[in-house]
């Protein structure tokens, strides 16, 4: 799967934006990403839930929202309650994660937790069994455009190995410095979903990005 990220969009025209990867075909996003950041557990500030509730109104893909935000277990529900897919907080903001699962999928969303680069895996399995969606990390959060870190690759290879033996039961996505050069290394290491945003929004043709890096993703899986 691949989940373009329109934090590298025209934020002044999000809806074209998201118009220009909804075609048919392998163009076709199978998620959209939202950041959501409160200049407070990120040093940067974007977008929050009267956004959410616009572009909910605007496409019918799903939304996978990406909230790195302080106090998630308060203001993550509103999300799903809103109709996002997929609602991903951090773990290392969240005061209860498992709580916080049970309220996000109550409410009718996927319930995804992210960890930064430096957040071990192994501290958080227990935690993971309550989720859909583990986001692993490739660069450190709240900017765009950022290298991505190979090291991350090996809690993507131990989640892999987790969901294929059924010790856990979710979709693992990456998050960070994805691109035609990086989007092979993350699919041999198992993950199932890509976010991408520079590689996608910073092209002159959203759609033919994304339909390519599907292509590389689905050739290293393959091999
Ligand atoms: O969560 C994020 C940053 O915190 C973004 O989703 C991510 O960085 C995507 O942008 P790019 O593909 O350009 O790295
Ligand atoms: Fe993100």
């Amino acid at each position: 799967m691949i989940a373009p990220s329109i934090l590298s969009a025209d934020f002044a025209s999000l809806g074209t934006e998201i118009d220009a990867i909804t075609g048919s075909g392998d163009g076709r996003a199978d998620w959209v990403h939202v950041d959501v950041m409160d200049g407070h557990f990120v040093p940067n500030l974007t977008i929050g839930l009267p956004v959410v509730e616009s572009l909910l109104k605007r496409t019918e893909l799903p939304l996978d929202c990406h909230l790195m935000i302080e106090d998630p277990d308060r203001w993550a529900p509103g999300y799903a309650e809103a109709g996002a897919h997929n609602v991903t907080v951090h773990v290392e903001a969240a005061r209860d994660p498992v709580m916080l699962a049970k309220n996000l999928r109550a409410a009718g969303a996927k319930a995804g937790l992210s960890i930064k680069p430096n957040t071990p895996l192994e501290d958080h399995l227990d935690t993971l069994r309550h989720y859909d969606t583990l986001l692993v990390m490739s660069v450190e959060p709240g900017f765009g455009g950022q290298s991505f870190i190979p090291e991350v690759l090996d809690k993507v290879r131990t989640a892999r190995r987790l969901v294929d033996t059924g010790h856990l039961t979710l979709l693992v996505e990456i998050d960070g410095g994805i691109n035609a050069d990086t989007i092979e290394q993350a699919a041999e290491a198992g993950v199932d979903c890509f976010v991408a945003g520079s590689a996608v929004y910073g092209a002159d043709d959203p759609a033919r990005a994304v339909a390519a890096l599907r292509d590389r993703a689905r050739a290293a899986r393959a091999r």
